[in-house]
Formats: structure tokens, C-alpha cells, sequence
């Protein structure tokens, strides 16, 4: 199934979002910045980085902003709200929120790849409202209920 896909004016010219490997499950994300623009976050500094396209995805569908893993190994740089949500709806620029963990200043320039996006169905559930719940084993147990050890 096709996502439509559309550059705005400051995305021109850069790669489509491409998956690097046959079966990677992600599309990269390249940075939209100027041609000379360095955005740096500095240590505990976020930025929203422009992506420069906009998408219409099949209604059923949300496309996830992904951390990039090297990017958080290497050097603490993530996605704050890891993952990012694009609703079927928005026709807005996709953004990345990305966020500096690390002890040392981290410098994007246009073309970086800085996260990942990942397409994934979306079942149409819908809450009915009810008084009692089905029973379980688990019961309200949760949070770390089980233990840690192994
Ligand atoms: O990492 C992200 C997350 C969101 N968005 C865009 C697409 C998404 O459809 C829209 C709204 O995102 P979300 O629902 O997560 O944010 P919100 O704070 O609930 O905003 P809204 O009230 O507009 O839904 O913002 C991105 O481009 N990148
Ligand atoms: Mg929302």
C-alpha cells in the first residue's frame, strides 16, 4: 500500500526517508535545516528538527517517530517522546523531536539522519463503558508485581 508522500519547499532536494537495509523496518529521517545551518543541543537541550515533507497516510495507519539507535548509543541523542505519533490525519510538516542526553554538545546538519519512522496499523477499538471487568489471574497486579530476579 502507498503512503502519499509530498516535499515542502525546504525539503527539495534531499533523499526520500529510505529504508538503509532491504528489510529495515524504519524509513530515515533526514534533518531540513538551511544549507549552512548548524542546529547544536547542548546537554538536557530538545529541539523540534524539521523533516521537510508532509504525508497523507491510509486511514488505519500512524507512522512512528523512532529513535535511531547508534544516535542514543553513541552519543545519549534520542526522541523525547519516542514514539513520536503521526496521525493519519495531519497534513503538517513531520517534526522530530529530538533530545540531547548526553554530556557533550551534538551538532545536526541538513541531511542528518536523526530518527527513524516506522509505519504501523492501528486497530479501530472503540471504549464501551461497562460496570464490571472480566476477572484474571493477574488481577491489579502490575508495576513489578513479578519480581526481578531471575
Ligand atoms: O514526533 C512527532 C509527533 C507528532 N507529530 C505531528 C503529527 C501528529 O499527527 C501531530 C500531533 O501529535 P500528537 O497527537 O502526538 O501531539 P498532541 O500534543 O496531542 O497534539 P494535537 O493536540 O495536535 O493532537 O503532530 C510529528 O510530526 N512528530
Ligand atoms: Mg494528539
Amino acid at each position: 500500500m502507498a503512503v502519499r508522500f509530498k516535499w515542502l519547499a525546504h525539503g527539495e532536494g534531499l533523499p526520500m526517508p529510505v529504508r538503509q537495509s532491504r528489510a529495515a523496518a524504519g524509513h530515515d529521517l533526514a534533518a531540513a535545516l538551511g544549507e549552512d545551518e548548524v542546529m547544536t543541543l547542548a546537554p538536557g537541550e530538545r529541539a523540534l528538527v524539521p523533516c521537510g515533507f508532509a504525508l497523507a497516510l491510509p486511514e488505519g495507519y500512524e507512522a512512528q517517530v523512532r529513535p535511531r539507535s547508534g544516535l542514543a548509543a553513541r552519543f545519549g541523542v534520542t526522541v523525547l517522546n519516542a514514539p513520536g505519533t503521526v496521525d493519519a490525519d495531519y497534513r503538517g510538516e513531520v517534526k522530530v523531536i529530538l533530545v540531547n542526553h548526553g554530556a557533550e554538545p551534538f551538532a545536526i546538519r541538513r541531511g542528518d539522519r536523526i530518527a527513524q519512522m516506522v509505519f504501523a496499523a492501528v486497530p479501530d477499538l472503540a471504549l464501551e463503558s461497562v460496570q464490571e471487568l472480566e476477572e484474571t489471574d493477574r488481577g491489579a497486579n502490575g508495576f513489578g508485581s513479578t519480581g526481578m530476579a531471575g
